[in-house]
């Protein structure tokens, strides 16, 4: 599959200090590219590099087969960017703004502007002045998706979105991917992330700790299991529930009344190997988490000097 962006040891240093510290990687066409890290992880300046907003130190990025600092006008109008921070201000309407986008880029389909504001939920007629931060995220939205760009390059695109807004964010992201669109998106989310892309790059003070497919990182994820068993031989139980049924960090509470023991820890087996052992025990009840993401990717974050360290050799 051929890659919608890649990039060789991209850096980018201001003065000494060492925005991005020589990162590789490579966003195959058609997929759902997410980048999450903590404030100054270099997320920002990855996508201004990307759209020669900025020029790196040293290393190169490659946007739609083309070096983003000789494809011009030309490459930029196959891409729709977010910025992280949208200036926008003035007594134009967004209708106003987006027509103006629209002619510069030529490639909007009658009708499209409209569609996008009616989903998610956004007035064109009002003044941009007036806007509310949630209400000049959503024209940055739809300024970039307008135009159905080969690649989208979103810095933080539900940043100020109420949740359902959110949710319809996630649908259009969707629709682009069906379309054959790429998308390359960051946030602080994870579980956004989750939810919308196919990969994932994890990001920390310039460098990648860690890159991987969504599917891998939830079955890597610790999934916490909780339930409520009858139980005669707490001592046999537990061995049972530890070492058949593959359940780490047990804790046991005994009940008050009777012999029901609420039982809690992570899985560490399969959810067939855990399922099957447990079936020769009574049951009361039973919850398996989702995989936890959020603290899988906090593991990373802690543990990056070890990554950093490797990537650098
Ligand atoms: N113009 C600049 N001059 C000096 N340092 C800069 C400049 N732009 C960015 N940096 C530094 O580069 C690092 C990476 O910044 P960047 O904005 O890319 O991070 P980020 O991951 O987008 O963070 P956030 O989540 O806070 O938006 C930070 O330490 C930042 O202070």
């Amino acid at each position: 599959m051929s890659s919608a962006i890649s990039t060789n040891e991209l850096t980018k240093r201001y003065r000494g200090k060492t925005a991005l510290a020589g990162i590789t990687f490579d966003v195959p066409a058609g997929s759902v590219m997410g980048v999450i890290g903590p404030n100054g992880a270099g997320k920002t300046t990855t996508m201004r590099l990307l759209l020669d907003l900025i020029r790196p130190t040293s290393g190169y990025a490659r946007v739609l087969g083309q070096d983003p600092r000789v494809g011009g006008t030309a490459l930029r109008s196959r891409i729709g960017y977010l910025p992280g921070e949208l200036r926008l201000d003035g007594r134009a309407t967004g209708k106003d703004l987006l027509t103006h986008y629209a002619r510069l880029s030529g490639r909007v389909q009658a009708g499209t502007v409209e569609a996008l504001a009616e989903r998610l939920g956004f007035d064109p007629t009002r003044r941009i002045r007036t806007l509310s931060k949630g209400n000049r995220q959503k024209l940055g939205l739809i300024q970039a998706f307008m135009h159905r760009p080969d690649l989208l390059v979103l810095d933080e695109p539900t940043s100020g979105l109420d949740p359902l807004v959110q949710q319809e964010f996630l649908a259009l992201v969707r629709d682009a991917k069906d379309e054959g669109q790429t998308v390359f998106l960051s946030s602080h989310v994870i579980s956004e992330i989750q939810q919308a892309a196919d990969f994932v790059i994890i990001l920390k003070d310039g460098h990648i700790v860690n890159s991987r497919s969504v599917s891998a990182l939830r079955s890597e994820a610790a999934r916490k299991v909780r339930f409520v068993m009858q139980s005669d031989d707490l001592e046999g139980d537990r061995s049972r529930i530890t070492y058949e049924a593959g359940l780490g960090n047990v804790r046991t509470l005994e009940e008050e009344s009777g012999s029901r023991v609420v039982v809690e820890g992570t899985l560490e087996s399969t959810p067939d190997q855990f399922i099957k052992a447990l079936a020769r025990l009574t049951i009361v009840d039973l919850v398996i988490e989702e995989p936890d993401l959020e603290r899988a990717v906090l593991s990373f974050y802690e543990n990056d000097l070890e990554g950093a360290a490797s990537h650098a050799h």
